[in-house]
C-alpha cells in the first residue's frame, strides 16, 4: 500500500446543519469544453469545474490547437474563453485518471493529420480502452495499443462502426461528442449487455443537440450523428449532483439536514437520481427556496438497489450502506471494476478492514449491518473511495482516511468543504 498521508475523518458529534454549495459538474464540465474546442467559432464555458481531470482535459486540448485562456484562477470554478484552431497533430496527452479524457479526446485526436500520443497514471494503464480504440480503427484512423499508452493518427473518415460499450458508457459518449466533425458523421450500433451510466449518455445528446448537431436515436442501440458543424455557445455548467453525495449523506448519518443550493430543476446528470435513492435510505428530501434540502434522522436503512444507470454514486451509497441498520444489496454495476480502481474489491476490502460484513457479487455488493471501528480507509487514487471514508468516518471515530488530496480529480476543496460544513455555517 502507498504511504500517502492519513487524514484523520471528522466525527460528526452532533446533526449537521449546513449549506453547502458544490462546484460544477465534471461531466458537464469536460463535454463542453471538448464540445467548445470543436465548435464554429469562439466560445465560453463559465462556472466550470476547476479539478484535476478538468485541467486535464483544457491541457489536452491545448495540444491539440485549441486556445483556452480562464479567469477566477484559484478559486473552484473557472470561466472558459475557448478558441477553437485546426486540430494539430504532435502533441502528448498525458490523461491523469480521467474517464472523460481518456475516452473523450483520442476520437478528436484522430481529426489530425498525423500522431498524438497518450498515456496516464498508472492506474489508467488499466482501465478499459480496447473497445473505442478498435472503434477509431474501424472509421479509419491508425491506432497503436489496446490500452494506455496509445498513439492515434487521423485522419479518419467516419461511417459504420458496430461496439460493445457495456463496459463504459464512455466509449459510445467519446464518438458521439466528436461524430460531427467526421467527414461522413457517424453510426454506432452497441452489440452486447446493457450500456451502463445512460443519464451520461442523454447528457452527450443533449448537449450535442444543443450545439445544433442531428442525432438520430429513434432505433434502440443505435446512434447517428450527421455531419456538420457543432455551434459555438455561451454556455454555464450546473453544480455536479454526484459530488454532493458526501455531502448529502452526512445528513443522513448525524441526522442532520443539509442544502445543496443551485439543484436543477431538471438536469440529464445521475447525481439527480440520489433524490430517490437518499430516500429510500430513510432521509426526507426536499426542493426549497435554498436549494435541495436532505435531512436524516441518524438512522440509515439498508436498500436492494440497481445503480446500472448511477454507477459513479455505488462508493457513496455503500459507506452509508455500511453504517445501516439493515442489509443492502447492490446490483448491476460490474463495470466499476474498471472505473478508477477495482470499485468493488476496495469497497469490500476497505470496509471489511473496519470491521464491516461486505462481499462482492458477480454485478455488485452486499453489505450486512455490523459495528464498525476505526483504522485506516485506503483510497486507492479514487477520489470516490477517499469520500466514502469520510462518510463512514462521521459516525466511526479513529477513522484515517489515506491520500484525502485524490479528491482533486473532481473536487479539490473537498477537505475545506468538509471541514466548513462540520463547523456549520447556517
Ligand atoms: O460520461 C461521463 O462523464 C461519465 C460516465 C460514467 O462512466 P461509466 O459509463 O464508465 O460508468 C461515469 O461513471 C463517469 O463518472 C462519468
Ligand atoms: C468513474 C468516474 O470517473 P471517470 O470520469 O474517470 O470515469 C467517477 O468519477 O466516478
Amino acid at each position: 500500500m502507498s504511504s500517502a498521508p492519513l487524514w484523520p475523518a471528522p466525527t460528526a458529534t452532533e446533526p449537521v446543519h449546513a449549506t453547502v454549495p458544490v462546484p460544477g459538474s465534471k461531466s458537464v464540465t469536460n463535454r463542453a469544453l471538448l464540445l467548445a474546442a470543436l465548435a464554429d467559432g469562439p466560445g465560453t464555458v463559465r462556472l466550470a469545474l476547476r479539478s484535476r481531470d478538468s485541467d486535464l482535459m483544457a491541457d489536452a486540448l491545448r495540444a491539440l490547437g485549441t486556445t483556452m485562456t480562464s479567469s477566477n484562477e484559484g478559486g473552484s470554478s473557472l470561466d472558459w474563453t475557448v478558441v477553437p484552431g485546426p486540430v494539430t497533430a504532435g502533441g502528448r496527452i498525458d490523461v491523469g485518471l480521467a474517464g472523460t479524457v481518456m475516452r473523450f479526446v483520442p476520437p478528436m485526436a484522430a481529426l489530425a493529420d498525423g500522431e498524438v500520443s497518450f498515456d496516464g497514471d498508472p492506474h489508467a494503464r488499466k482501465r478499459p480502452m480496447g473497445v473505442i480504440l478498435a472503434a477509431l480503427r474501424a472509421l479509419g484512423a491508425q491506432v497503436t495499443g489496446d490500452a494506455l499508452p496509445f498513439t492515434v493518427r487521423g485522419p479518419l473518415t467516419g461511417g459504420e462502426v458496430v461496439l460493445d460499450a457495456s463496459g463504459s458508457s464512455q466509449f459510445l459518449s467519446g464518438l458521439l461528442l466528436v461524430a460531427a466533425r467526421f467527414p461522413k458523421g457517424v453510426t454506432v450500433r452497441h452489440s452486447g449487455p446493457p450500456i451502463p451510466s445512460q443519464p451520461h449518455i442523454r447528457m452527450t445528446l443533449q448537449m450535442l443537440r444543443e450545439r445544433g448537431v442531428h442525432v438520430d436515436d429513434s432505433e434502440p442501440d443505435v446512434w447517428r450523428v450527421e455531419p456538420g458543424p457543432i455551434r459555438a455557445t455561451d454556455f454555464t455548467v450546473e453544480p455536479d449532483l454526484s459530488n454532493a453525495a458526501p455531502f448529502l449523506s452526512a445528513a443522513m448519518v448525524s441526522g442532520g439536514t443539509v442544502v445543496i443550493p443551485g439543484w436543477p430543476a431538471e438536469t440529464t446528470q445521475p447525481g439527480d437520481q440520489l433524490r430517490g435513492l437518499l430516500a429510500g435510505m430513510g432521509a426526507s428530501v426536499a426542493f426549497t427556496a435554498d436549494g435541495l434540502a436532505v435531512t436524516g434522522t441518524g438512522r440509515i436503512s439498508g436498500i436492494d438497489a440497481d445503480l446500472r444507470d448511477v454507477a459513479e454514486l455505488t462508493p457513496t451509497i455503500a459507506a452509508l450502506a455500511a453504517l445501516a441498520d439493515s442489509p443492502s444489496r447492490i446490483r448491476g454495476v460490474a463495470h466499476i471494476r474498471g472505473h478508477e480502481t477495482d470499485r468493488l474489491a476496495a469497497l469490500v476490502a476497505e470496509i471489511n478492514a473496519l470491521g464491516g460484513d461486505a462481499n462482492e457479487t458477480d454485478d455488485g455488493l452486499e453489505i450486512r449491518p455490523r459495528p464498525l471501528t476505526g483504522g485506516v480507509f485506503h483510497s486507492y487514487a479514487d477520489h470516490r473511495m477517499a469520500t466514502a471514508g469520510a462518510v463512514i468516518g462521521l459516525a466511526v471515530p479513529g477513522v484515517l482516511v489515506e491520500d484525502i488530496a485524490t479528491t482533486g480529480k473532481t473536487l479539490p476543496e473537498f477537505a475545506s468543504m468538509w471541514a466548513r460544513m462540520l463547523g456549520g455555517d447556517r
